[in-house]
């Protein structure tokens, strides 16, 4: 989406609220402060409009984009006036397809533990990493919302304004400078990741996001993963067919290859089609193209017309034998990295500070959504100082049937649904209508357990 447009939104956002407006709420910044640690969600309100629907503070607006499980959506934050982009994923696609297409690869040194095989749970484990990573050239997850009983997991992620930084095949690649100073932002992304032990597995254009001040974020960690030691020893495939190194595409059982040469075979690719317009290797079919990646030479055409130093970087990150591909600190110390080393690129040190993700924290990595009909009860409990459900003694035992109908239908069961009206959680709970009544007993088993188990409760929430 333009940038002007998504400044005109913020504006029009701005104004349509019914707070005291100031400078800053009409000037939203698309940047925020991404420094600071993920906020965890203590409690959550619904609200319908003809335009939009908003869960928690974010206000979900146009879509932005779309991936293999879901939805991108801008959301406008209105506690803190920024924009983000949520990622809404769809947990039964992604149960029921992960497996097949996202397998996590096996690793050498550290076998996947059976708790961990739950297609769920890993991306809880993507989650974990991602909330770690804090890096310029790295887009940040900012938040995930999750409702054990809503079929979608929301990702927020820092709002990168321009998108990807190139849409491929074109007839208008980057020209040399521009596609320099884009490599450098995404080497120094990459670097970063290897240095806290992940390979990303899927380097290309449409996974880098551009920024509105013209830097580099590598973006969509779906198929990367952590590694000990100094390299991931990877078996199978993952990532996108044409940007994918000679040595991924062997099977076999006691097939390993190295993550980090992978990444650089991937990026070397992404070089290649900034500054050609189009990928090296192009064939309809999967394996004819495994073929052409195995065995032909990479060809650069008369035009554009590159400068023979870019040509022999690309050259050099594409050797077929892993063995003989430049390694990372060879690609930043190149002549046309460094402008023959007028540029020097930061070094390690200067660029990454390692993080290291522990079990309770992918455990605890996504927060959960309460039901609104929870946080009404939890409240109304609050008042009489008793644990006992205040609605239950109203509710009509013949009434279960239509109430199960009416809780299933008030359930988001599609990014673009709008929920019903529903009371505010500060408004007196005992105004609520019956319908809502309804929905409140059915959270009683839940929370019947809670008040066994205060601690436990409260740590969920
Ligand atoms: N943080 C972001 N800021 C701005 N736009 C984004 C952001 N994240 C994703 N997008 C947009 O949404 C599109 C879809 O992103 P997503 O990561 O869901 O899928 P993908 O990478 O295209 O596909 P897949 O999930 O199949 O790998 C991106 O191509 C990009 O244009």
């Amino acid at each position: 989406m333009q940038t002007s447009g998504v400044r005109r939104l913020v504006r029009a956002i701005a104004i349509e609220d019914d707070r005291p407006q100031t400078s800053m709420q009409i000037t939203a910044t698309m940047s925020p402060n991404l420094s600071r640690p993920t906020r965890y969600v203590k409690s959550v309100s619904q609200q319908k409009s003809e335009s939009y629907i908003q869960l928690n503070q974010y206000r979900l607006m146009e879509e932005i984009g779309q991936g293999s499980y879901g939805i991108v959506k801008l959301a406008y934050n209105e506690q803190d006036k920024n924009l983000y982009a949520m990622k809404v994923l769809d947990k039964i696609k992604l149960l029921k397809n992960f497996a097949c297409f996202r397998q996590p690869p096996t690793r050498h040194n550290k076998p996947i533990p059976s708790t961990l095989k739950n297609p769920l749970q890993l991306v809880q484990r993507e989650i974990a990493i991602l909330k770690k990573l804090s890096h310029p050239n790295v887009v940040k997850l900012v938040e995930v919302l999750d409702d054990p009983s809503d079929n979608y997991l929301y990702m927020v992620f820092e709002f990168v304004e321009r998108g990807a930084v190139l849409d491929i095949p074109t007839e208008n690649p980057l020209t040399e400078d521009t596609a320099w100073s884009y490599f450098r932002d995404t080497l120094r992304g990459l670097e970063y990741l290897h240095y806290q032990k992940i390979v990303h597995r899927d380097i290309k254009p449409s996974n880098l996001l551009l920024s509105d001040s013209g830097h580099v974020k590598i973006a969509d960690f779906g198929v990367s993963c952590e590694f000990e030691g100094i390299d991931a020893f990877l078996s199978g495939t993952a990532g996108t067919p044409a940007f994918m190194a000679p040595e991924a595409l062997t099977e076999g059982a006691n097939h390993f290859y190295s993550g980090r040469a992978q990444d650089i075979w991937s990026l070397g690719i992404t070089l290649y089609a900034f500054v050609i317009g189009s990928v090296p290797f192009v064939e309809n079919y999967v394996i004819a193209l495994h073929k052409k990646i195995k065995n032909d030479a990479v060809v650069f055409p008369d035009k554009p017309d590159i400068s023979d130093l870019l040509k022999n970087l690309i050259l050099g990150m594409l050797k077929k034998d892993p063995g003989h591909r430049l390694m990372l600190h060879e690609v930043k110390n190149h002549d046309w990295t460094t402008r023959r080393g007028t540029c020097r690129m930061p070094t390690e040190q200067e660029n990454c500070s390692l993080v290291t993700v522990t079990d309770e924290e992918i455990e605890n990595c996504v927060r959960v959504i309460p039901r609104l009909d929870t946080l009404i009860l939890v409240k109304a409990m609050g008042h009489r100082k008793r644990f006992g459900n205040p609605f239950r003694q109203n509710v009509k035992v013949n009434t279960t049937g239509s109430m199960r109908e009416r809780r299933k239908s008030s359930s988001v069961k599609d990014p673009t649904y709008v929920p019903p009206s529903v009371p505010q959680i500060n408004g007196d709970v005992n105004n609520v209508d019956r319908p809502e009544i309804s929905n409140i007993e059915k959270g009683i088993s839940t929370l019947e357990i809670t008040i066994e188990k205060p601690k436990a409760a409260t740590a969920r929430h």
